[in-house]
């Protein structure tokens, strides 16, 4: 099912470039300064009226009372689609919450392809949350009295990642990450994401981080191609790495194998890991790349970084 489908939203992948953590909330919350963007992978979201069944290809779950889901695709076997798991799946606590924002009925019919992995550092259940959002803001006609961007703000009750994920778009993220500012204009760079196919709790990241905080960088209005943007990443940092390779070794190894390859311009950690992503200026590049890294039990993907200059 392609994203041209009407009630179907993608869900990108969400890749920090970089990530400083420059304080933290009296409720253990931490304050961030990050960019983030979107890369081409995504999960598919997808909607049904109540009348309509479930969506194609998916046979509804047994669950009594809606929103119901469908779980589909390669990475869909880690979670659970039942009714008992309404307070873990983010796409069912998405729904949940805009149908009682707007006073809808709790009855969408939903199913997620999952293409991401799972507990990976690419805000995965913060995007399936979003997509869905956008998608029944559409399906409920809510539109008009509901922007996007109240939408984003919001969104935040259900992860810090909900609302950039909600843009979707390129984005300095401040605050606990729901303080959102326009990015830099991007350049057209592509990326390769790789990740050693081990879960990454978030919360046990930011705990195992040492004290210390990152002062916000200083970045520059516009760059002009993907050269630039490596060289100023390069004065930047992911403060959740190191703690990430302590409680996951394999990071390292990812790390390197992406750095080795030709035509790379940065290699780092997204998000609270696993998953790594290397940065080129040719999609050629890092397609060859992608293929050349590939090992058993790896998820590999390599393609375009999202940008505002590419939307219609
Ligand atoms: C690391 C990032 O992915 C960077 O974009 C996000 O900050 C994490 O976003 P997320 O997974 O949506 O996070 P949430 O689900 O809100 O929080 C999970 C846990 O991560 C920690 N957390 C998260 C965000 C933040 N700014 N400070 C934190 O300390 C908290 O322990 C929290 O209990
Ligand atoms: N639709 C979903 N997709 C992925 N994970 C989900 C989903 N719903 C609930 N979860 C749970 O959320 C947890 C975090 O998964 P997710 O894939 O969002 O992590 P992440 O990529 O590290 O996110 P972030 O980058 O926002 O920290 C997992 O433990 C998973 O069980």
């Amino acid at each position: 099912m392609s994203p041209s489908v009407p009630w179907s939203e993608p869900a990108h992948a969400k890749i920090n470039l970089f990530l400083h953590v420059t304080g933290r909330r009296a409720d253990g919350y931490h304050l961030l300064d990050s960019l983030a963007v979107f890369a081409g992978a995504h999960d598919l979201v997808e909607a049904a009226a109540p009348d309509d069944g479930p969506p194609p290809g998916a046979s509804r779950a047994a669950s009594p009372a809606g929103p119901h889901l469908v779980l589909d695709g390669p990475f869909a076997a880690p979670l659970r689609a039942d009714a008992d798991a309404g307070r873990d799946n983010l796409v069912l606590r998405a729904a949940r919450w805009l149908a009682e924002r707007s006073g809808r009925p709790n009855d969408a019919t939903l199913r997620l392809e999952k293409h991401l992995p799972v507990a990976s550092g690419i805000g995965g259940g913060s995007a399936d949350a979003a997509a869905v959002l956008r998608l029944l803001r559409r399906r409920w006609g809510l539109s008009d009295g509901l922007s996007i961007e109240a939408l984003a703000a919001a969104s935040v009750v259900l992860g810090a990642d909900v609302p950039v994920c909600v843009r979707q778009r390129p984005a300095r993220m401040g605050g606990i990450g729901e303080q959102l500012e326009p990015a830099p204009e991007m350049p057209g760079c592509f990326m390769l994401l790789a990740n050693p196919g081990v879960a990454v709790s978030t919360p046990a990241v930011f705990r195992a981080r040492e004290e210390g905080f990152t002062p916000a960088a200083v970045l520059p209005a516009r760059w002009p191609d993907a050269d630039a943007l490596a060289a100023d990443l390069r004065a930047t940092r992911n403060d959740l790495q190191p703690p990430a390779i302590a409680l996951c070794p394999p990071i390292d190894t990812v790390l390197a194998a992406i750095a080795a390859q030709p035509g790379c311009l940065l290699s780092r950690m997204s998000g609270s890991g696993a998953t790594c992503f290397g940065l080129f200026a040719s999609a050629h590049d890092a397609a060859t790349a992608a293929a050349a890294i590939g090992r058993e039990g790896w998820w590999v993907w390599s393609g375009p970084m999202l940008r505002d200059a590419d939307r219609s």
